[in-house]
C-alpha cells in the first residue's frame, strides 16, 4: 500500500485524483490539505495546514499553487518522504529551494503530467534539431478561464526543450504587441483562456511556403490524474534526486523491451 497526502485537495486536480484513485486500491490518500475549507465528501480528512497532518505518508502529490511549495518542501525534507510537484507558475527561487532538497529526498517535478504531452516535446524536440535554422518556432497554448498562471507550465517547457536542443540560443517573446518584425532567434508563446477547456498546445514550425503543426489536446484532466499514479508508483524506493517525466518514460521504454 502507498499512502499519500494530497496537497490541493479541493481543486479541480484534487478531486479528479481523488476521484481516479478509487479505481487503485494499492494507493491511498492518507490526508489532504487545502487551504480553502468547502466541504467535499472526501473519505480522507482535510487539513488546513500541511505541519498539522497527523497520519503518515510515503510521499506528497501537490496540484495547488507555488504559494505552498516552500512549506512542502520543509515538510517532505523533515519527514524525509518523497515528494511529487504539479503546480505550475514555479518561480526560479522555488526551482532551486526544490533543486536543494533532491539532494536529500525524492523530487519529482514535471509541469504535465500526460504522457502524450511529453512525447510531444521529443517530437518538437527532433523536429528543431531539423529545421531548427529555417523554420520559425511558435507556441500557442489553450486553457480554461480558471487557470491562474499564463503561459502554462507545459508552453514554456516545451520552449526550454526546443532552446536546449538549439543551443539555449532562443529568446522568449509573450507578446508581440508593438513589437515590429519577428526576429529569427525567437520563440513566442501565446495563451488564450476560455469556457472548460483542459489543455490544449500547438507547436507551430513555419517554413517558406509550407507550416508543421504538432498538437496535443487534452480532452479531459484524467490524463493527468492517470500520469500522477505513474509518478507515483516511479518515485516510491527511489534515491534522493530530481525526477521528472522523462526519467519515468525511459524506464516503460525499458520495461517494455
Ligand atoms: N502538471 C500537470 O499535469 C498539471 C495538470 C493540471 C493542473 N496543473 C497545475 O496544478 C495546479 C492546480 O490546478 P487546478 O486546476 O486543480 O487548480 P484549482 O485552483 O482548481 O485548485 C487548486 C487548489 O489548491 C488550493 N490551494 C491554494 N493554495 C494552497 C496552499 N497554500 N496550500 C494548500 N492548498 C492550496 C486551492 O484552495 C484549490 O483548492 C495549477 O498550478 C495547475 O496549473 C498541473
Ligand atoms: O489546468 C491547468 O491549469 C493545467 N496546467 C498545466 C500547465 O500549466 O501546463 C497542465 C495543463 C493543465
Amino acid at each position: 500500500m502507498i499512502n499519500i497526502l494530497l496537497n490541493g485537495c479541493n481543486g479541480k486536480m484534487g478531486q479528479t485524483i481523488t476521484q481516479i484513485l478509487k479505481e487503485y486500491p494499492h494507493i491511498k490518500i492518507a490526508a489532504g490539505i487545502d487551504t480553502n475549507a468547502v466541504k467535499f465528501k472526501n473519505d480522507y480528512k482535510v487539513y488546513n495546514e500541511i505541519m498539522d497532518v497527523e497520519e503518515t505518508a510515503d510521499l506528497v502529490l501537490d496540484f495547488s499553487h507555488p504559494n505552498s511549495i516552500n512549506k512542502i518542501i520543509e515538510y517532505c525534507v523533515n519527514k524525509g518522504i518523497a515528494l511529487i510537484v504539479a503546480t505550475t507558475g514555479l518561480s526560479e527561487l522555488h526551482y532551486e529551494a526544490l533543486s536543494k532538497a533532491s539532494t536529500k529526498i525524492p523530487i519529482f517535478q514535471s509541469a504535465n503530467m500526460s504522457y502524450g504531452v511529453n512525447v510531444t516535446v521529443e517530437l518538437c524536440k527532433n523536429a528543431a534539431k531539423i529545421l531548427g535554422k529555417d523554420f520559425d518556432i511558435e507556441i500557442i497554448e489553450k486553457h480554461h478561464s480558471e487557470k491562474k498562471d499564463a503561459p502554462s507550465g507545459t508552453a514554456l517547457m516545451i520552449a526550454q526543450e526546443i532552446n536546449s536542443t538549439l543551443h539555449n540560443s532562443l529568446e522568449f517573446i509573450y507578446d508581440r504587441h508593438q513589437k515590429g518584425t519577428r526576429k529569427p532567434n525567437e520563440i513566442g508563446i501565446y495563451s488564450l483562456r476560455g469556457g472548460t477547456i483542459p489543455g490544449e498546445h500547438t507547436i507551430v514550425f513555419a517554413g517558406k511556403d509550407e507550416i508543421i503543426e504538432v498538437k496535443h489536446t487534452a480532452f479531459s484532466r484524467k490524463i493527468f490524474a492517470e500520469g500522477s499514479i505513474k509518478a507515483i508508483e516511479f518515485i516510491v524506493g527511489k534515491k534522493p534526486g530530481y525526477y521528472n517525466m522523462q526519467d519515468l518514460l525511459k524506464e516503460m521504454i525499458i520495461s517494455n523491451e
